[in-house]
């Protein structure tokens, strides 16, 4: 009896010490996770420094110019963008590259997928009496561009390994005598660094006054420490040493501060105008979910998260690991009634070719890629990313997640990890520059569950944190709970979806809680003193639209007529 009590008894003090543990190992938990946000941010803080100082020794002593002032190619620059490109009006700095260019400097354009980048080149090439030569990486890339321009009738060409004999012929006619209609030139990285004959035709071409302009499309592949270093890309620093005088307009959608200095360096513009559009992409809704160790799980867990979020064959795109694993997946998808099929590097072009285009025709509802599925993918209707495995870096995942809601409609980005994936990444990434850091930001990435999940891209690309919104699974769940009346706010915007002419059909989300903001303080509410923000109705608003009250249950766009019915 007694031996008994002295047991119970060290048994409570154990349970007692165990308690005390656990709590510890919490607090412990919350602080490691609390000091590497710190330190990322720190980090990057510390990049972002640096560079300034770069450019700052690197700027010319003249002031920073206005380019959103007036300039002579005003009128004719808002001519051809509504009647040649059928753009009613410019999205946020396209009217300042354009300047830039147009006033012979050169530039630096950092703009997310999706922002309208081609314009900024495209225009002034149309402005311009030459020609412009744009290099990208892609043919699939170049021969959409060439088709679209072709489609607003702008003379566009392409010299590639598929050009025929005649387009071969006809362009470096052009080149060479200045004879034929030809305002853009595409061509691959290679044609400049392996085709003498292009090269000294360009030459020509430029000394009879012809070439205005040059353009560098997806310029972050100049770089090693991007994510997609192309070494031919490296080679393209030899336009700026033969053509000095030409502006150069160098676009990518994401670079860290360390890879705009080196692609600045590459390219040889030390003295471009850079304009650095936000990272930020409100129409995404970013989570991460535990991934459970039993392979057909989480297999059953992706169909599961199709069939229910999205019933009606919405576009959406798996990535896995690997060319195997994504076999596999697209099989099994499959077999859970999941229209879907595979792409990866080890098929011939044309299987692939065949997969992209039964996906872009919505014909397949899911693509299972490797990596190799990347650049080139203009969907602009993709409902969902999903990662079947982590990505090997931040940037890696910022830019796979990014093919979703181009269109800017809400999209979802998400994320299955489990710790045992981390080992497979750390072997492929073990040799690249920074490969293990890169890695060990994505899994703090997955791992955290307090930290909004925006902020870490925006600490990971040195920007100024904005607001979520309520866009990602921590920051929902960090939301307090509170009961509110909302049928206030649902009457406010079911009157604001109405009033919309056909055209902002397509509004994003966050145009859209701008405008019920407006409506909330027109509408004399009795609450009009609240704090939209402070009281969580904000994201109330973007949770509604979120979660189909008011979207289309066909098509989830925000169409004015078929939601009512839901009301
Ligand atoms: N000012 C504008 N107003 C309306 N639509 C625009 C405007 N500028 C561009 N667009 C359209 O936006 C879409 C995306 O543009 P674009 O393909 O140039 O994006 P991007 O920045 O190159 O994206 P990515 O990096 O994903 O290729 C295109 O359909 C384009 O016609």
């Amino acid at each position: 009896m007694e031996e008994e009590d002295n047991i119970e008894g060290e048994l409570l003090l154990v349970q007692a010490e165990l308690h005390d543990i656990q709590g510890q190992i919490k607090e412990l938990l919350d602080r490691q996770e609390q000091l590497s946000e710190r330190e990322s941010q720190l980090k990057s803080m510390l990049e972002v420094s640096k560079a300034s100082r770069d450019t700052i020794h690197n700027e010319p002593s003249v002031a920073p110019k206005d380019w959103s002032g007036s300039f002579s190619w005003d009128s004719r620059a808002d001519d051809i963008r509504f009647n040649v490109f059928g753009i009613s009006s410019y999205r946020p700095n396209q009217r300042e590259i354009i300047n830039a260019i147009m006033s012979g400097r050169d530039v630096l354009v950092i703009m997310a997928a999706g922002g309208g980048k081609s314009l900024c080149y495209q225009l002034p090439a149309v402005l311009h009496d030459g020609i412009t030569l744009v290099v990208s990486p892609l043919l699939s890339l170049i021969q959409d561009q060439v088709m679209g321009l072709a489609a607003l009738g702008i003379p566009a060409y392409m010299l590639a390994s598929i050009t025929t004999k005649e387009v071969e012929k006809f362009v470096y006619k052009v080149l060479d005598k200045g004879e034929g209609e030809l305002k853009i030139l595409y061509v691959t990285p290679e044609k400049i660094s392996k085709s003498k004959r292009f090269m000294s035709k360009l030459e020509k071409c430029h000394h009879a006054g012809r070439l205005s302009l040059i353009a560098i499309d997806e310029a972050h592949c100049c770089s090693q420490w991007g994510h997609d270093f192309r070494p031919d890309y490296k080679n393209l620093g030899i336009l700026k040493v033969q053509f000095p005088n030409v502006p150069m307009i160098a676009l990518t959608a994401t670079a860290t501060s360390k890879v705009q200095i080196d692609l600045i360096e590459m390219l040889h513009i030390p003295r471009c105008v850079k304009f650095v559009s936000t990272i930020n992409r409100p129409n995404l809704f970013y989570k991460v979910f535990d991934k459970s160790p039993v392979g057909k799980v989480v297999i059953d867990d992706i169909a599961n998260f199709i069939s229910e979020s999205y019933p009606n064959n919405e576009s959406g795109i798996v990535y896995c690991f690997s060319r195997k694993e994504c076999e596999q997946v697209a099989k099994e998808l499959c077999e859970r009634d999941i229209l879907a099929d595979y792409y990866h590097a080890d098929m011939d072009v044309i299987a692939r070719e065949k997969v992209h285009m039964r996906w872009s025709k919505s014909k397949l509802q899911v693509i299972v890629g490797t990596v190799a599925f990347g650049m080139g993918i203009n969907k602009p209707d993709v409902r969902f990313v999903i990662h079947h495995s982590l990505s090997k870096s931040m940037e890696t995942y910022y830019q796979e997640s990014g093919r979703a809601g181009r269109d800017g409609l809400p999209s979802e980005c998400v994320l299955y990890y489990r710790p045992g994936d981390v080992p497979r990444q750390s072997s492929m990434v073990f040799y690249e520059n920074c490969g293990l850091q890169n890695l060990y930001d994505i899994v703090q990435y997955c791992q955290s569950k307090r930290s909004c999940r925006r902020g870490a891209f925006f600490r990971h690309f040195g920007e100024v944190a904005q607001d979520c919104n309520g866009m990602c699974d921590n920051c929902t769940s960090n939301i307090e709970l509170k009961d509110i009346d909302a049928t206030h706010h649902t009457k406010i915007i079911v009157s604001l979806l109405h009033d919309m002419q056909l055209n902002d059909q397509r509004a994003t989300l966050l145009q859209l809680v701008d405008k019920f903001k407006a409506k909330w303080k027109e509408s004399g509410c009795s609450n009009e003193s609240v704090d939209l923000k402070k009281e969580g109705i904000e994201q109330l608003v973007v949770q509604l639209i979120l979660n189909r009250v008011l979207v289309c249950v066909h098509c989830k766009y925000f169409h004015v007529n078929s939601y009512v019915y839901l009301w």
